[in-house]
């Protein structure tokens, strides 16, 4: 069974006089670093001056630097993006850590695929929220929190699943649950998920939908509001109560569509591409591709992402999301 932990089972007096400094102000850095300040935590901010360094202090956070953040700080949470964190570690990081000092990280790329070895003598740790930052923020400020994964890769302090836990206490996630893992089976699964249904699978599937609507002669507003405006609200009635609950929820004539269709359409061709994406993964093919792609500048992620920001299915959305004030941005 694995391991689950809630407020009772964290204190947030194991970071008491202890400093975190949180590296890297975007979607993660943000919403966790808002969230720890909010629950009376020392935090400050390590990130290169830029966009995200005006934001950190209009915030009213304390930034500084990377290697200067470090330097001062008990628990150094690395949230750059994953393939600019190597670099900034051997160039800003691993200088300002010494015996007893706490690194931890939101996924495990860097470490599992051994971009980065930490020195034996800190603490390495991990706390992943299971969601983007922003909702860390906003389900925090509602009282609740984003579930989140912890796990421990090296304990040389002997306080390593403490500090782990209070920092998830910090960020809100012992609110909602938190579960432990390895690094090996977050990173792996953590890829996973995002290529193969969270955000890779889904965006196939919606462009899939739309293209077959629109090849056969349905208005393309017809084919954005059936396959992708329409699948927020089904997602969240999966979200607040399984598969079970959507299908109280649609007709019947959607449920015995779902039940006998939808089998066709994911069907054993679907289960082997996700076989051959998961090995890609777990032998580190996937990571070697990414790693190398970033060095000669990412030509495939910017060829593939201009191509889909070009899609009509973005460019019919845009205009629809435009007429309806609920999208429009305050
Ligand atoms: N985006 C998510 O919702 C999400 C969810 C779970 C886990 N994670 C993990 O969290 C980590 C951070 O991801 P993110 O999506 O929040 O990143 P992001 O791209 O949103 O933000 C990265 C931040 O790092 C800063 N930065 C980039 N290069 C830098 C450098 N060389 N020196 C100093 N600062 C630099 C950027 O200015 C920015 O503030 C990653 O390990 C990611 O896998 C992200
Ligand atoms: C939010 C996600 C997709 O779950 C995260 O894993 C990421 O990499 O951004
Ligand atoms: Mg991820
Ligand atoms: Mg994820």
């Amino acid at each position: 069974m694995v391991e689950k932990y809630y407020d009772a089972d964290a204190d947030l007096g194991v970071l008491a006089g202890k400093r975190i400094a949180v590296i890297g102000y975007g979607s993660q850095g943000r919403g966790q670093a808002l969230n720890l300040r909010d629950s009376g935590l020392d935090v400050i901010i390590g990130v290169r001056p830029g966009k995200s360094w005006e934001s950190a202090i209009k915030d009213g956070l304390e930034v500084f630097q990377v290697s200067d953040a470090v330097q001062q700080a008990d628990v150094i949470q690395v949230l750059l993006p994953d393939e600019d964190q190597a670099r900034t570690y051997q160039e800003s990081i691993r200088p300002g850590l010494s015996a007893g000092k706490t690194l931890m990280f939101s996924h495990g790329f860097n470490i599992h695929y051994g971009q980065i070895t930490p020195p034996p003598d800190v603490n390495v740790a991990m706390v992943a929220p299971k969601g983007p930052g922003h909702l860390v923020r906003r389900l925090y400020e509602e009282g609740a929190g984003v579930p989140a994964l912890i796990a421990i890769e090296q304990d040389a302090a002997g306080n390593a699943r403490a500090i782990a836990l209070a920092y998830a206490k910090g960020i809100g996630a012992t609110r909602a649950a938190v579960f432990e893992t390895s690094f090996r089976e977050e990173t792996e699964t953590d890829l996973f998920g995002e290529q193969a249904v969270l955000c890779g699978g889904c965006s196939a599937l919606i462009k899939a939908g739309f293209e077959t609507l629109v090849a056969n002669g349905y208005a393309p507003e017809m084919a954005y509001l059936e396959v992708c405006h329409e699948l927020k609200l089904i997602v969240d009635l999966i979200y607040e109560g399984g598969l079970s609950k959507m299908r109280e929820v649609v007709s019947n004539t959607a449920r015995y569509g779902d039940l006998t269709r939808g089998p066709r359409v994911i069907g054993p061709e679907v289960y082997v591409a996700m076989q051959e994406v998961l090995e890609e993964i777990q032998d580190g093919r996937f990571a070697k591709e990414w790693i190398l792609e970033n060095q000669v500048n990412r030509p495939v992620f910017s060829a593939l992402t201009r191509a889909d920001e070009e899609h009509d299915l973005e460019v019919v959305g845009a205009e629809i999301r435009a007429l309806m004030p609920q999208f429009k941005k305050s």
